[in-house]
């Protein structure tokens, strides 16, 4: 088991580059399956998802080459079957998008149900609603859902709630459906166009990705190609929101700034100095940072992915801020890992009530999952003296080099990689 040890204190300051989007390279990498040509993907994230998502790949029998770490080519023309199943597919949410893209190949998919996780449950009600109405039979049996069509047939579909997997998932579908599908209420994240546009490289027909209605006409096959993974979204908010926390100066480089628009606008209501560049922000944490409310909403509203980040920044601000979590129900869980640190927040229902203090102080905290243990590390990097994260394994899932890159920016963070050293640490700082 890993953790990290942090001596905090000291701003951050430098420059940090940017990787490709994790959530966007989950969709691509399922829709990857949906050719028999080769596909060669670059700017792809090394972090534990994706590599979930590339052995399930090979599971299935296609063939994944790494070229270098970013790069990978797939060839899926000679998959085995239609069945995606292992211990580690049934623990990440984006196994469910090998069921759209078996189902528009292959009019078959068997995927275990993704189920609930540490930041609430993962219903997929919506994607199986889209699924049935492009004409496929779906049922849930022992744990996972089997999907048959004998034809897919384009339809007209209006989601009940904005939803990303449902969007990517009947997207993927419906490319190989026939005639034109109609998404309606459809989700517009940034991951939502690219993998329509990746689609699209590989000869689909998808228009209006990232308006809520996307036009869909469904094509016979679908061709190879190479295509690069934007950058990631959220890492590139995480590194703005460690920059503020810390009082510190960091360029963001590698970003697409529009796709920051309500991170970098909550950081300048709270007094921040955020400078946007063609392909970079550069963020300039103040010593009087203050309070501001957020609230989570599908984009272009405040990411839910980068609520806790954002939470810790402000619990280091003067005044009260009010956080309204609107996506999951459990995306608060750090909040008692943070009050050993010094925090004053309080939890209403999906409302955090967080009263700015003046410092942290280190402790020995818990990552919960992905984003809250990212959270933590931001909140040891602001604190005084030493914190341990434990369980920073979710934080692998979604962040490359995270530790890399932070000593990059002058923090003071190692990754251990057993309980033996943690205690050889406590010992020598007593
Ligand atoms: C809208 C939103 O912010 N989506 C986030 C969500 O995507 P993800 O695709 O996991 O979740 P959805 O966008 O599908 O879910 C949005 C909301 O709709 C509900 N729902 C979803 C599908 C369904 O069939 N039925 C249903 O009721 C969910 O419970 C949730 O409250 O988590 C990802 C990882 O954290 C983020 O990158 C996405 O930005
Ligand atoms: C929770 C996340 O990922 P996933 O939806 O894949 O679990 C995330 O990216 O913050």
């Amino acid at each position: 088991m890993e953790h990290y040890i942090i001596k905090g204190g000291n701003p951050l300051v430098g420059d940090v580059t940017i990787g490709g989007a994790k959530n966007a390279a989950l969709g691509i990498l399922a829709a990857s399956i949906m050719t028999d040509e080769d596909v060669l993907i670059d700017n792809l994230p090394d972090v534990r998802d994706i590599n979930v998502m590339l052995e399930a790949i090979q599971e299935i029998g296609a063939s994944v080459r790494r070229i270098d770490r970013h790069t990978v080519k797939i060839n899926a023309g000679n998959i085995r079957e239609v069945s995606v199943d292992d211990e580690y597919i049934r623990r990440i949410r984006a196994s469910y998008y090998f069921i759209g893209a078996l189902l528009g190949k292959y009019k078959s998919a068997q995927v275990p149900l993704p189920g609930g996780c540490n930041i609430g449950s993962r219903p997929i009600d919506q994607h199986i609603k889209g699924f049935r109405a492009l004409g496929a039979d779906v049922q849930i049996e022992g744990g996972a859902v089997i999907a048959h069509a004998i034809d897919l047939v384009a339809s007209h579909i209006y989601l009940d709630v904005v939803s990303v997997g449902a969007t990517i998932n009947i997207m993927m579908a419906a490319a190989m459906a026939e005639g034109q599908t109609i998404l309606e209420n459809a989700a517009k994240e940034p991951h939502i166009v690219d993998v329509a546009n990746f689609l699209n490289s590989m000869g689909a027909n998808i228009k209006g990705a990232g308006t809520d209605t996307i036009r869909i006409r469904g094509v016979e096959r679908l061709h190879g190609t190479e295509y690069s993974i934007i950058p990631d979204q959220i890492e590139a908010g995480t590194f703005m929101c460690a920059a503020a926390a810390t009082r510190g100066d960091v360029m963001v480089k590698n970003v697409i700034p529009k796709h920051l628009e309500a991170i970098s606008a909550k950081l300048t209501e709270i007094g921040c100095e955020v400078i946007e560049f063609d392909d970079a922000v550069r963020v300039v944490g103040k010593p009087s940072q203050r309070h501001t409310d957020i609230k989570t909403l599908p984009y272009p509203g405040f990411p839910t992915d980068m609520q806790p980040q954002m939470a810790v920044t402000l619990a280091l601000a003067k005044g009260t801020s009010m956080v309204t979590e609107s996506i999951f129900e459990n995306r608060f869980k750090y909040v008692d890992e943070l009050a050993r640190m010094g925090s004053s927040i309080k939890v209403e229902g999906n409302v955090a009530v967080i009263n700015g203090v003046e410092g942290f102080t280190g402790a020995q905290v818990n990552a919960p999952d992905l984003r809250a243990g990212a959270a933590l590390v931001i909140a040891g990097l602001a604190a005084e003296g030493y914190t341990i994260v434990d369980e920073i394994g979710y934080i692998q899932r979604g962040y490359e080099c995270f530790e890399e890159k932070l000593q990059g920016l002058g923090a003071m963070i190692e990754l251990v990689d057993s309980e033996r050293e943690v205690q050889k640490f406590k010992l020598r700082v007593g």
